[in-house]
């Protein structure tokens, strides 16, 4: 059965109070649509573990730093209704804009430190985009605990900050990145490669588990970096914005994985920016 799009935080505040009266657990799943298997894997994980389930879908503009990637974003509404239709989800708040941003909205919720490394140093203002829409979100729904994907690890670590400085009482839960079978992270951007973008961009998975292959046998990080730059380029990545080894806690840049640690990586083909991560153990 598929379930009600609600519009307006006045639907969405009266079901989590009749939810709330019934003691009610309720998870909430924050997307931006164009839902695919990933987003798909963090509904299940608030399935199992939630008495109430509620996907957020809305397209931020505040978290988008370059207007054509907003204008371009995909838009799947129809489709991602229909996705959500096998999982038996309350309720899909895909809220108006000016229900999220009423006229003369003037606040931004900005975290400090985390945010200027990796995607916050080259995409300037997203993560306040972020952190602003994510704290109405927690709000909004009144939600016990929240779904994020570890693709996007950076904003999981935002979020997770946020939300403990801000005492929202909400518990943050990491899902594990869901890939193609090549390896590939799934996300909404891919839907604009083209199949020979889709196949070149696989490889950055194996670049990724080579590099931690190397740091296992005690090589260091930035040779190892170098490297992996340039069979980017060789593959045809117009360009790598960062390739980086960094703490898990506090996102420091690392030569060795001295502590648990991951690399972290974001680059363009075909004017598509595409980001992925993978942990390295500690040695
Ligand atoms: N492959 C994936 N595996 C697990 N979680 C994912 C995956 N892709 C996205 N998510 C998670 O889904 C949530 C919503 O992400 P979003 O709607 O931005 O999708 P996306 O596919 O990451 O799109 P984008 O192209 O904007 O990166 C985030 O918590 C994100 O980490
Ligand atoms: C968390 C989020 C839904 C906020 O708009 C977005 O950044 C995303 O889709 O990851
Ligand atoms: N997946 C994070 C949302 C963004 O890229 O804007």
């Amino acid at each position: 059965m598929t379930a009600p799009i609600l519009r307006k935080l006045s639907q969405m505040r009266a079901l989590t109070a009749r939810w709330r009266a019934a003691d009610e657990r309720i998870g909430v799943v924050p997307t931006m649509g164009a839902l695919h298997p990933g987003h798909l894997s963090l509904v299940e994980a608030a399935k199992a573990d939630c008495d109430r389930v509620v996907v957020w879908i809305f397209v931020n503009p505040k978290q988008f730093n370059n207007p054509e990637d907003l204008e371009n974003y995909p838009r799947t509404e129809v489709e991602d209704a229909e996705k959500l239709a096998p999982y038996g989800v309350d309720a899909v708040y895909a809220p108006d804009v000016d229900q999220v941003y009423p006229e003369g909205f003037a606040t931004t919720v900005s975290v400090a430190g985390l945010t200027d490394v990796l995607c916050g140093a080259h995409r300037p203002g997203h993560f306040d985009g972020v952190a602003t829409v994510v704290s109405k979100i927690f709000l909004q729904t009144g939600a016990d605990r929240a779904y994020f994907g570890e693709k996007d690890f950076q904003q999981l670590q935002v979020v997770r900050r946020m939300a403990g400085d801000l005492d929202i009482p909400i518990e943050v839960i990491a899902c594990p990145t869901v890939r193609e079978d090549s390896g590939l992270a799934m996300s909404s951007r891919n839907l604009r490669l083209s199949p020979e973008g889709r196949q070149q961009a696989a490889l950055l998975y194996p670049v990724l588990r080579d590099v931690a292959a190397e740091l296992a046998d005690g090589n260091r990080f930035p040779p190892l970096a170098e490297r992996a730059r340039a069979r980017l380029a060789e593959a045809g990545f117009d360009e790598v914005e960062y390739f980086d080894l960094r703490s898990e806690d506090g996102l420091q840049a690392l030569d060795h994985p001295d502590r648990p640690a991951r690399i972290f990586v974001a680059a363009y083909i075909e004017g598509v920016r595409l980001i992925d991560n993978l942990a390295v153990p500690a040695v």
